[in-house]
């Protein structure tokens, strides 16, 4: 299904060869970049039997990427869409908080490319916004009875969906280029975004999900302020209050205080 690109497979880290920034490439994750692939995700499934380590799959291209709840992702040349396969302990809960994890990283992520902190929040539970846009979205995966955990970033560093492809009442899609003029190529932001997730999950891994949900929160978009949850079946309109030590949104309602777990939040 993947069409391995030779130059920049493997597990080969020369940030000089590539041309890339001067941060460490984390130890013990391989590294994998494709010319073309259905999904980053549908191959770290493939790929989930044989894992022995951290892996990452970068895609130039996906002509089959999805996103959260069974929707279709588009990713137009150019931008990033790359899925992070490792092998995970604990029970489902705790290791669904990776999602958190996820977000901080990418938030990091972009300070780090941009230099600037001020135009990006996050949206719970999993975007990252950039001036109020959706510039990026987070997919959770496990695969082998939840051993393995497989974690998808598609960012629009470029090019965003056509107003026709975006679901009626989600916020506008945003790119990295447009809003910001940071012109930041694919492997490039791997390189960040990997050295950022092992740092994040580093801390979560030692600490727990407390300073996670702390420096999440002090990111987030719309806290204090009046949102909506849908569901499936319900809708709670509120003010965002928190997000609780188990990752649920909390809403507090005229009826009192509801917590989340699952939901597509609009503002
Ligand atoms: O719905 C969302 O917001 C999540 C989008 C996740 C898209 C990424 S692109 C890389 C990886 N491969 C996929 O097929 N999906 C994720």
């Amino acid at each position: 299904m993947a069409s391995v690109r030779p130059a920049s497979g493997g597990s080969t880290f020369d940030e000089k060869k590539q041309g890339r920034g001067a941060m460490t490439w984390p130890p013990g994750h391989e590294r994998r970049v494709l010319a073309s692939v259905d999904s980053t995700m549908a191959e770290a499934a493939r790929r989930s039997a044989v894992l022995a380590g951290p892996e990452w799959i970068l895609a130039e291209r996906q002509q089959a990427a999805r996103g959260r709840r069974g929707r279709t992702w588009r990713m137009p040349e150019g931008n990033f869409g790359a899925t992070l396969a490792m092998p995970v302990n604990g029970a489902a809960p705790v290791v669904a908080l990776r999602s958190f994890v996820a977000a901080l990283a990418l938030f990091d992520t972009f300070v780090a490319v941009t230099g600037r902190a001020e135009p990006f929040a996050l949206k719970w539970p999993n975007d990252v916004l950039l001036n109020g846009g959706k510039v990026a979205g987070i997919l959770l995966e496990t695969h082998q009875g939840g051993r393995v955990l497989a974690i998808g970033f598609g960012v629009n560093l470029v090019e965003t969906p056509a107003p026709g492809e975006v679901e009626e009442g989600a916020l506008a899609p945003v790119s990295l280029a447009s809003e910001t003029g940071a012109a930041v190529a694919p492997e490039v932001f791997l390189d960040h975004l990997a050295a950022a997730y092992a740092r994040r999950e580093a801390d979560f891994r030692t600490y727990g999900f407390a300073p996670v949900r702390e420096a999440w929160l002090a990111g987030a978009a719309r806290l204090g302020q009046s949102i909506t949850a849908r569901t499936g079946t319900s809708e709670t309109t509120g003010t965002f209050e928190t997000v609780d030590p188990s990752g649920n949104l909390v809403i507090l309602t005229s009826k009192g205080r509801v917590a989340i777990a699952a939901a597509d939040v609009f503002f």
